[in-house]
């Protein structure tokens, strides 16, 4: 098979850079189109000059379509708005849509379920494999710990360019804790605490963030019992494992029916039984 083409949609933003220098350096990819936002300053400049690899011959536009139309495949760490946007061209186009992109709201994610109808679409708010795994093992550790002996908190730090809070990965982990619990996570959270806030709520799963400095991401799951305190933690240090997951899944993506999946399905990581 040819080698995938993939069009990378915030071509100038961090992840975006890494995400090229990836492709670059993975076999049975090739960068295939870079897309910044209209009135940007990198466009009509070359992706692999930004991204400090030199020429590459691809030059950053601000015409998705196009772009899309050439390609088998967008891998989008970007915005909502514009991920929301990015997935109808997708779906248009019949090309394969990664997407990174966190702080979607449930308007979001409805658009989002709507465009996998026609395209295949992996999205998850962490691409890592040392975060999926560890996804596995707080919701395993959520249903051998129940809420009468055990309180679950979840503790992020992000670098300080962060614009969303809690992260896509807290999220995700909060999502495993209360499949582990058989709990809906959004009638069980607790997402911020300030001045009086009275006792803890019975099985809240709770949520707090740090942002600061150069972070790429720090993510644990504390299960405090009674005399005794678990905390099981991922510290991501560098950008790159999120951009080689994304390639993954686009990878297994390409050829898959249309459909809305996630790393846990990329990585063939199983749900606790
Ligand atoms: N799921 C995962 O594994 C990971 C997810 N992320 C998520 O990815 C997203 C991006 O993170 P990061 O790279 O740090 O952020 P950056 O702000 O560095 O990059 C985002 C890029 O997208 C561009 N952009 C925004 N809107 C458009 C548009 N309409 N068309 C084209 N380009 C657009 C931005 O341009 P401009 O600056 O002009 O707005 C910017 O260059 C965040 O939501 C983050 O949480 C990050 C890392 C891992
Ligand atoms: O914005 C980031 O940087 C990151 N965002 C993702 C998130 O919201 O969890 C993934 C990673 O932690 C980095």
């Amino acid at each position: 098979m040819n080698d995938m083409g993939l069009v990378v949609v915030g071509a100038a933003g961090r992840m975006g850079q890494t995400l090229i220098r990836t492709i670059h350096a993975m076999p049975g990819v090739r960068l295939a189109g870079a897309v910044e936002r209209a009135g940007s300053a990198h466009v009509g400049h070359d992706a692999g000059e930004l991204a400090g690899l030199g020429k590459l011959g691809v030059a950053i536009t601000d015409d998705p379509l196009p772009a899309f139309a050439k390609a088998d495949g967008v891998l989008d760490f970007t915005a909502p708005a514009a991920t929301t946007e990015f997935a109808g061209y997708a779906a248009q186009a019949r090309i394969v849509h990664v997407i990174g992109t966190t702080g979607c709201s449930a308007g979001d994610e409805a658009k989002i379920a709507a465009a996998a109808r026609h395209a295949t679409i992996v999205k998850s708010g962490n691409m890592s494999l040392g975060v999926n795994l560890l996804a596995v093992l707080v919701e395993q550790a959520a249903q051998a710990l129940g809420p009468e002996d055990f309180d679950i908190e979840i503790l992020e730090m992000h670098h300080r360019h962060k614009v969303d809070a809690p992260s896509g990965t807290a999220l995700l982990l909060g999502e495993a804790a209360a499949t582990g619990r058989g709990i809906s996570l959004g009638e069980h959270s607790a997402r911020a605490r300030d001045g009086h806030t009275g006792v803890r709520e019975d099985g809240a799963i709770g949520f707090a963030s740090l942002r600061g400095g150069s972070v790429v991401g720090d993510h644990s799951v504390i299960l405090a019992g009674t005399g005794e305190r678990i905390t099981l933690s991922h510290q991501a240090e560098d950008r790159a494992i999120f951009a080689r997951g994304a390639v993954k899944a686009a990878l297994w993506a390409r050829g898959r029916k249309p459909g809305l999946y996630s790393m846990r399905d990329v990585l063939g990581l199983s749900r606790a039984g």
